[in-house]
């Protein structure tokens, strides 16, 4: 498990400043939830937080190390990311996309030790594919691919995970068993969501962005509150606690204009 935190993190393209000073933190072990409307600068964060885009401004670190000295082969050896809609170029089988989790761990030429085919078999265990591992990767459904690319991010055994909407292809009782299994593991998880009532049930820590700043950060009913998220989304909602489990409750009502009067982006470099 390790820490995730930014500092004045921020990342412009063609003049348009996407991230703006981010100062954000991911506890370690816990579920962080990024949230925020459309656009608002979550897939452009996450993959800051993955060193898949490099920083204008500003600083990534995994616990006490920059992002920037981390080797590509120690970050893929601690974190996982599942991206949203991945597609594969080639034939392969679902076990053959799990089995990517464990390359960073194996050499090029190296055979899957036994190790890593109990850590394959676990993974597609635990994301209910062990019926599919042989499935070409084109045949699966949008949920099922989605769960194929848990299970190679849980092959690769991380310590952090980042998940761009990873519950947007799933039914119900998928959405609910990722979240569980994200919650039981002991991995520091970054995940994007646009489902305030799973984010209130599932994160133990919330970020909420708009137009890429942190406008609030913290505990889910500090930060699920109706008049932030009348700010931010623009809906007015009624938050209570649903009576059975004590779960805070977000229920949406109506839109309302009041996020006319959030101001545009700032431009600049960096
Ligand atoms: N490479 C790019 N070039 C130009 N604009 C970009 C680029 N990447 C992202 N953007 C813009 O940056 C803004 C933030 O996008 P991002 O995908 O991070 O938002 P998001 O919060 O993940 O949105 P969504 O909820 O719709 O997935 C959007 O206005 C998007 O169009």
């Amino acid at each position: 498990m390790g820490r995730i935190t930014t500092t004045r993190l921020s990342w412009s393209v063609e003049g348009r400043r996407l991230l703006d000073a981010i100062d954000m933190a991911a506890p370690d072990g816990k579920v962080t939830g990024l949230l925020g409307p459309n656009g608002s600068g979550k897939s452009t964060l996450l993959r800051l937080l993955a060193g898949l885009r490099r920083p204008g401004t500003g600083t990534v670190r995994y616990d006490d190390v920059d992002l920037s000295a981390l080797g590509r082969r120690a970050l893929a050896r601690r974190l996982a990311v599942v991206e949203q809609d991945v597609t594969a170029h080639h034939r392969v089988t679902v076990r053959q996309v799990v089995e990517l989790g464990r390359t960073p761990f194996r050499g090029r030429f190296d055979a899957p030790a036994a190790h890593d085919r109990r850590t394959v078999d676990a993974a597609l265990e635990r994301t209910d594919l062990t019926g599919r591992q042989h499935r070409d990767w084109h045949t699966l459904s949008g949920g099922e691919k989605q769960r194929a690319q848990l299970a190679r991010a849980l092959a690769q055994e991380p310590r952090e995970i980042l998940l761009d909407e990873p519950t947007n292809h799933l039914d119900i009782r998928h959405q609910l068993e990722l979240l569980d299994l994200l919650t039981s593991l002991d991995v520091s998880c970054v995940v994007a969501l646009h489902d305030l009532n799973l984010a209130a049930r599932y994160c133990d820590h919330l970020v909420l962005l708009r137009h890429g700043r942190v406008v609030a950060a913290g505990a889910p009913d500090a930060v699920l509150t109706p008049d932030l998220i009348a700010d931010v989304y623009g809906v007015e909602v009624l938050v209570d606690r649903e009576p059975a489990t004590g779960t805070l409750r977000v229920t949406y009502l109506s839109t309302t204009t009041r996020t006319a009067a959030v101001p545009a982006p700032r431009p600049g470099p960096g």
